[in-house]
């Protein structure tokens, strides 16, 4: 078999420091329609005080030997392997990214495709604030599984969660039409990246990074507004007990 690695074939990974949202593939197919980071975002990284943001969890689903790990691998070490080799169970790892000034940390879950270790990974699903769906460009039948993926995902995790739709081996670049329609009818933001030549990865993974980013600011401040409001509820209800 014909055995390809790419290294640093001159793709522009740009850095994990990030200082404006940055756009979708299209602006049309993406239910996130901000256009910059949120006035409370940009308040709280710019605050003196400084805050913490727990890490992004960001898991990846699809059908066996479609493309995830190679994106993932694209990424994290601007490598491409022509040769599949199949996840076992799930693969880790972490980025670091540094967000109007804010240290943020990307967690990937790159799960296994395969049958086979399918409880393994599903067992990874919860608490997560990132689904990213992939399929194949050239296997249709692998977008119409990427719907039983995500349903799966989304049954494990009750809180708010970010959709991605992410169509790889863009350089084998097939109709994207079906892509456009199921990114609308799951409500996910569509992106075709290629792992082979790079395109589009890191743009990808640097819009979902910031929009986490955004999303968990407004997720704790929301979370802390609650504490506050059960702490004043709960002194209400002590007063009315003493009188
Ligand atoms: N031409 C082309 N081939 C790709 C691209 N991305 C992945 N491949 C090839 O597709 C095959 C499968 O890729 P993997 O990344 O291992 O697929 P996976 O989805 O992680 O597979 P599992 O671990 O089994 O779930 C490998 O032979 C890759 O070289 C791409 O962008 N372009």
């Amino acid at each position: 078999c014909d055995r390809t690695i790419v290294l640093n074939n001159n793709v522009d990974y740009g850095t994990r420091r990030i200082d404006q949202l940055p756009r979708p593939y299209s602006c049309q197919v993406t239910p996130y329609r901000e256009l910059d980071f949120s006035e409370r975002t940009k308040r709280a990284a710019q605050a003196v005080v400084p805050f913490f943001l727990g890490p992004c969890k960001a898991i990846f689903i699809g059908d066996v030997a479609i493309g995830k790990t190679s994106l993932v691998n694209r990424f994290c070490h601007e490598a491409f392997d022509g040769d599949y080799t199949a996840t076992i169970g799930l693969d880790f790892e972490v980025e670091r990214f540094q967000i109007l000034n804010q240290a943020y940390t990307l967690q990937i879950w790159d799960t296994a495709g395969h049958e086979r270790f399918k409880c393994i990974a599903q067992s990874y699903y919860r608490n997560t604030s990132v689904i990213v769906t992939v399929f194949d460009m050239t296997r249709p039948e692998s977008l119409l599984n990427g719907k039983r993926w995500l349903d799966e995902a989304m049954r494990l995790n009750q809180g708010p969660v970010l959709k991605f739709l992410v169509g790889t081996k863009k350089d084998l670049l097939v109709c994207t039409a079906p892509a456009i329609k199921m990114a609308y009818d799951i409500n996910a933001e569509y992106w075709p990246v290629s792992a082979r030549t790079g395109e589009n990865v890191t743009k990808f993974f640097r819009r979902l990074t910031a929009l986490a980013f955004d999303h968990g600011v407004h997720a704790g401040a929301a979370s802390d507004c609650k504490f506050v409001m059960d702490i004043v509820n709960r002194l209400g209800q002590r007063n009315e007990h003493c009188r």
